[in-house]
């Protein structure tokens, strides 16, 4: 026989979790399913550890800054496998608040993978079965993998949290987020990169954004090849090749990343028992309320090809558990205009469209604001680096349709903008709020 619940969630990651605690507080009976580590990739191979090393490099740069500012002494050495322990315990710290918070929300957390046995039922790798009216696949997704000689003598994301040694030399192939935020923090911490883009880096960036970026990064010492095209992998002694096929031979290296994007968890699910259809790619397909075509089974979060952060299968998760459990109808997710910030150095925040998007959306109505300026406590310490802020605004009465920004304490600046965004801002919003000063923020307001 067997169990029956309210709600069956496969994947204890961002999205999953969300929804179950919001499930359980609406009263339903939840079995949540994990093989793996509770919090999945944010937790435990993404966001969080990644966001430790960014504090990491964070304080190396300032130590040289202090030197600048007349602090003695030399800085000390980084030393990576302690901070790897330190941030281990960490996320243990996090993983086991997890646990209690869900024994005491009671919901039934099964350490196994599921599958589909039928559109209502999930079996478990030890062969229990599981049924409910609704199920919600949360399964995330994985890093992408090329089918090149000697790929496997390189690194995907994952294996670079469990590194006891920072690599000296190595050579990242991608050229998204993931690639942009190692190459920037390993050579903050003192690494040398060389980055193997294949067109352009950060390519759903606003192009100007992403040049100023480019800047920055060549002015830190990071090598940046283009137009390369993988061909393979070598290993001499400790020393690794990578081979292009455009330019031959590049290295030697001591360690080579791949982050060449991310794949969907859905092969594994047997979704063919319960009728769920993926698209070309393997992403379940979804309408805006989380559906799949089949009643009674939802999907969200990296598995699904909506935006593949944090917050948003979050926030995904709860709004469909206040409609599946809590009477609420009409919650869903506007997946309009969610900020984000890509965490390199300087990091570089985004709310809305590009833009070239704007301009594609709203043809001859784009005015856009800039502001280019050497942030005071670079200045001070004779650095050159400029941070770049634009405003993109459409119509006549200059709704604001876009915020993007370089430059240091970015990433803590946008939420705040995000919101008055979100609510319709219009240019002489801003013009009308009194600056804080003296900040870099203050531009944000202070644009002609
Ligand atoms: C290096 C890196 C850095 C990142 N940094 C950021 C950041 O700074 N900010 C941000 O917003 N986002 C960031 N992300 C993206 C973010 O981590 C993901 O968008 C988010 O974790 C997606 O959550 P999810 O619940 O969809 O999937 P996941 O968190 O991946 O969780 C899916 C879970 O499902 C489990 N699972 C798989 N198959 C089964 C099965 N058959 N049965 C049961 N369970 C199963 C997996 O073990 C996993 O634990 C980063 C990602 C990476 C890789
Ligand atoms: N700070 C954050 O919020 C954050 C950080 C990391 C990841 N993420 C999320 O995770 C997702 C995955 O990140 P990602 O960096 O793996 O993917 P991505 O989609 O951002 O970038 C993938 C990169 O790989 C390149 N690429 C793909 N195939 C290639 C090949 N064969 N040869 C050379 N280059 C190739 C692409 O050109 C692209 O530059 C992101 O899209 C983002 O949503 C967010």
């Amino acid at each position: 026989m067997s169990e029956s619940f309210d709600l069956i969630v496969l994947g204890a990651g961002s999205g999953g979790l969300a929804t179950a605690f919001r499930a359980a507080a609406h009263g339903a009976r939840v079995a949540l399913l994990e093989p793996g580590a509770l919090g999945g990739t944010c937790v435990n191979l993404g966001c969080v550890p990644k966001k430790s090393l960014w504090f990491a490099a964070q304080l190396a740069q300032d130590q040289s800054r202090a030197r600048a500012y007349g602090f003695s002494g030399t800085s000390g050495d980084f030393d990576w496998e302690h901070f790897r322990l330190r941030r281990l315990a960490y996320i243990d710290g996090i993983k086991q608040r997890y646990d209690e918070r869900l024994q005491e929300a009671g919901v039934v957390l099964l350490r196994e993978a599921g599958r589909f046995v039928s559109r209502d039922t999930i079996a478990t790798t030890s062969g229990e079965e599981l049924r409910a009216r609704q199920i919600v696949i949360a399964t995330g997704a994985r890093p992408q993998k090329l089918d090149i000689p000697g790929f496997e003598l390189g690194l995907i994301s994952d294996d670079m949290f469990g590194l006891r040694e920072q690599p000296r030399h190595i050579a990242i192939v991608g050229a998204g987020y993931i690639a942009v935020e190692f190459a920037s923090v390993l050579r903050a911490l003192g690494s040398e990169v060389t980055m193997f883009i294949r067109d352009r880096l950060l390519r759903q960036f606003d192009n100007e954004m992403v040049a100023a970026m480019c800047e920055h990064m060549a002015r830190s010492g990071i090598h940046m090849v283009y137009g390369a095209k993988a061909k393979g992998l070598r290993r001499d002694g400790d020393a690794l090749t990578f081979e292009d096929e455009m330019r031959g031979d590049w290295g030697p290296f001591d360690a080579v990343l791949w982050a060449l994007g991310r794949v969907p968890h859905s092969d594994r699910l047997d979704l063919d028992a319960a009728g769920v259809m993926l698209d070309d790619k393997g992403y379940v397909i979804t309408d805006s309320w989380q559906n799949t075509n089949v009643p009674g089974i939802a999907a969200l979060g990296d598995v699904t090809s909506r935006r593949a952060l944090t917050p948003v299968a979050v926030a995904a998760g709860r709004h469909l558990a206040d409609r599946w459990f809590g009477g609420m109808a009409d919650a869903r997710l506007d997946y309009d205009d969610i900020a984000s910030v890509v965490f390199s150095e300087p990091p570089l925040a985004v709310v809305g469209l590009s833009e070239a998007d704007a301009n594609t959306r709203f043809p001859g109505q784009v005015r856009v604001y800039r502001s280019r300026f050497t942030p005071m406590q670079w200045s001070l310490a004779g650095e050159q680096g400029r941070s770049l802020m634009k405003i993109i605004c459409v119509g006549e009465d200059e709704r604001v349709v876009g915020m993007h920004v370089l430059g240091p304490g970015s990433d803590e600046m946008l939420q705040g903008f995000a919101v008055a965004l979100k609510m319709g801002m219009r240019k002489r919003d801003l013009d009308a709020t009194v600056a804080i000063h003296p900040s870099s923020a203050e531009e944000l307001v202070l644009m002609r």
